[in-house]
């Protein structure tokens, strides 16, 4: 169309009243039916699910129907816009999924709030423990005494459990985390890399271990499951549909990224900047943000992208500042000299967009995906951007 439909919002997308004309989310292909289940991160790679037969089943699902009606006829019915929504693992494409979800104000569904909550109480449960592990790695004793008998309970706990604690769990977990000690050693979660929700799952257990729990979207927002496959949701807004797909970021999940490449209109790259110090999970050798620059260049290098718009995420800016303090981007990065937070950022910006070079159309965002309102503002400048491109 060339220009942003008539009657569109000239606000963000965010004020404008959503057209949801469909909605598919949680692992499940355009037909509604699952595709992989979501699994637990200690059985990466598994699930009996041919993954052929996955693919196969999304590309029948996107396949643009000959007979559909297209650009020049009712606006009603043009193409839908795909969305390609690409970068390594818990770099924050599901989380900017979800903001989108929001955003179009696309419920989460019984299912999938009950499939996240067992995920929420494993999270907690394996935090705790990395939390108790480390105190007893560090040598130090609890304030409260009675929470080092507390503190074998909970590494007595199967590591794969994911339904409610127990009341005796349920209060040793919460006076270790009220402990002086368990709170100095989080403070030091840099060194362990603790997951960013931590705290916010921690300090709400209480409520979260209630029978009749029910996630809100900001816990959805805040707990990582992590993804298996490709999934995607379909919303529509300014009378133009929109297929996004996210993709699970592990090595073994980006073998099956090439499979949608054709027909992207736009590719939201995530990149997690705040993974300066860790290696990645799969070998334990490479450098998480290293892997992450070689990704992107190698994104923005393919043939089918040459002329698809790529939005850039550079995202955990808040873990990113945390960080700076505890381990000098010098370290490891030596090329770095900078010395403030701005410098560190417009280093890392600035390493990115040189790994986009020769790519047509770029643009990038510094984010913190977890937080709804900026991150609505920021998608609602880059749907406009879209519109206007398609
Ligand atoms: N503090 C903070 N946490 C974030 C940010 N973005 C995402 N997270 C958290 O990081 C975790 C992983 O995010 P996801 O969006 O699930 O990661 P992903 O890229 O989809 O990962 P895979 O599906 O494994 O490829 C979640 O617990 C999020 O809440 C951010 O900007 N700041
Ligand atoms: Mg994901």
């Amino acid at each position: 169309m060339g220009s942003v439909c008539s009657g569109a919002s000239k606000g963000t997308v965010a004020d404008a009243t959503p057209a949801i004309s469909a909605q598919k989310e949680g692992n499940v292909n355009a037909n509604g039916s699952p595709l992989q289940p979501s699994r637990p991160p200690s059985q990466h790679g598994t699930g009996a699910v041919d993954e052929n037969a996955v693919i196969q089943d999304i590309q029948r699902a996107v396949t643009p129907n000959p007979h559909a009606s297209t650009k020049g006829d009712d606006e009603e019915n043009y193409q839908i816009i795909r969305l390609l929504l690409l970068g390594a693992v818990e770099s924050g494409k599901t989380t900017i999924l979800e903001q989108i979800r929001i955003m179009f104000k696309q419920h989460f569904t019984e299912a999938e709030l009950f499939h996240r909550k067992a995920f929420i109480y494993n999270t907690i449960l394996r935090n705790v423990r990395t939390l108790v592990s480390r105190t007893r790695q560090m040598g130090l004793l609890y304030v409260n005494t009675q929470n080092e008998s507390g503190a074998d309970l909970i590494l007595a706990q199967d590591e794969t459990q994911y339904g409610h604690f127990t009341p005796e769990v349920e209060k040793a977990i919460i006076s270790i985390w009220a402990d002086k000690t368990t709170q100095h050693v989080y403070s030091k979660r840099s060194e362990i890399n603790l997951n960013d929700s931590t705290k916010y799952f921690l300090d709400n257990l209480e409520k979260i271990n209630k029978m009749d729990f029910r996630p809100t979207s900001n816990d959805l927002i805040m707990s990582y499951v992590p993804t298996v496959g490709i999934q995607n949701i379909i919303f529509s807004t300014n009378h133009r549909s929109f297929q996004l797909f996210d993709m699970g970021g592990q090595r073994i999940d980006r073998r099956k990224w090439a499979t949608m490449y054709d027909g992207i209109d736009a590719i939201f790259f995530c990149l997690a900047i705040s993974e300066y110090n860790q290696l990645m999970d799969e070998d334990g050798i490479t450098n998480r943000l290293s892997d992450s620059m070689s990704l992107l260049e190698k994104i923005a290098q393919e043939p089918k992208f040459q002329t698809t718009p790529i939005f850039l995420f550079l995202n955990e800016v808040d873990v990113f500042r945390e960080k700076l303090t505890v381990f000098p981007l010098s370290n490891h990065l030596p090329e770095y000299e900078g010395k403030s937070v701005e410098e560190a950022l417009d280093f890392i910006e600035e390493l990115a967009t040189s790994r986009m070079e020769g790519h047509q159309k770029n643009y990038v965002y510094r984010t913190i995906a977890i937080e709804t309102q900026s991150m609505s503002k920021i998608l609602g400048e880059i749907f406009q951007i879209i519109l206007k491109n398609n």
